[in-house]
């Protein structure tokens, strides 16, 4: 379904990415993992089309996406939600979900038609008419996904969709994830708590200074030996500039 191969992502003399590779087939829930700059970000940026890598390929479906921008990733299939959400704040959570919607649904009322149902799929019928940008965080990321689920992909990339949620948001959060995966779309999921990795993904994908370095079943892979290495390096590092 999607396949990056020897990906490189340069900053000046720094690899943010530097030469990772991922197979992602299709029903797959991937948890992309690491330390904080470990590059899964960047790397995500890479395979929506935000982020045009130094070298590598990208196949999406059978096309090399490479080069493509975000709008024919989206065509084929593919859609994200972003870190920080990036909504409409003067738009209504219905509308910022048409914007979605639009891609597939050129008529207007072909849009509403086809959003309203993306509102009641993902809870937030109650909040349909309000202005996005009177919206808490929770109800952002919720409206994120939902804006990304109305392009009808086949692929979605949630980069922390989950960051900043209390307990009781991140089991509502999950379980919609598992209602979207229900419904036949692949996803790769970055995040850093590892709780929603072991109970999400069924494979787990680590990140560390640009490449992966592990992935398999989430809980072998929480064992692996370089990958508590890499996290301890991380908190030993914190300790040493604090
Ligand atoms: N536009 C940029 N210019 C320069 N350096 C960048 C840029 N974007 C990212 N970096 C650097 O690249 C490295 C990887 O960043 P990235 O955001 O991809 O990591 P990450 O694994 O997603 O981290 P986090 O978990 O903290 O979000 C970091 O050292 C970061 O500072």
């Amino acid at each position: 379904m999607l396949e990056a191969r020897d990906i490189v992502v340069a900053f000046g003399s720094f690899r943010a990415v530097d030469g990772a590779s991922l197979s992602i087939g299709k029903g797959e829930i991937i948890g992309l993992i690491g330390p904080n700059g470990a590059g899964k970000s960047t790397f995500f940026n890479c395979l929506a089309g935000d982020r045009q890598p130094a070298s590598g390929t990208i196949m999406l479906r059978g096309h090399d996406v490479t080069r493509a921008t975000p709008e024919e990733h989206a065509r084929l299939g593919l859609a994200r939600s972003w870190q920080v959400p990036a909504v409409f704040d003067d738009l209504s959570v219905l509308e910022n979900v048409m914007v979605g919607a639009f891609l597939r649904h050129p008529r207007t009322a072909d849009a509403v038609a086809a959003a309203e149902k993306v509102i009641d799929f993902t809870g937030l019928r109650p909040i349909a008419a309000a202005r996005s940008g009177s919206l808490g965080t929770p109800a952002r990321k919720r409206l994120e996904i939902a804006r990304a689920l109305a392009t009808e992909p086949e692929i979605l990339l949630l980069d922390e969709a989950l960051a900043g949620l209390t307990p009781t948001e991140v089991r509502a959060a999950i379980e919609l994830v598992r209602r979207i995966h229900a419904r036949g779309i692949t996803l790769v999921i970055v995040e850093h708590v590892m709780e929603v990795i072991l109970s999400l993904a069924n494979r787990a994908v680590v990140f560390h200074q640009g490449k992966v370095i592990a992935q398999g079943a989430p809980k072998d892979v929480v064992q692996d030996p370089g990958v508590i290495e890499a996290y301890l390096g991380r908190s030993l590092n914190r300790k040493a500039r604090a």
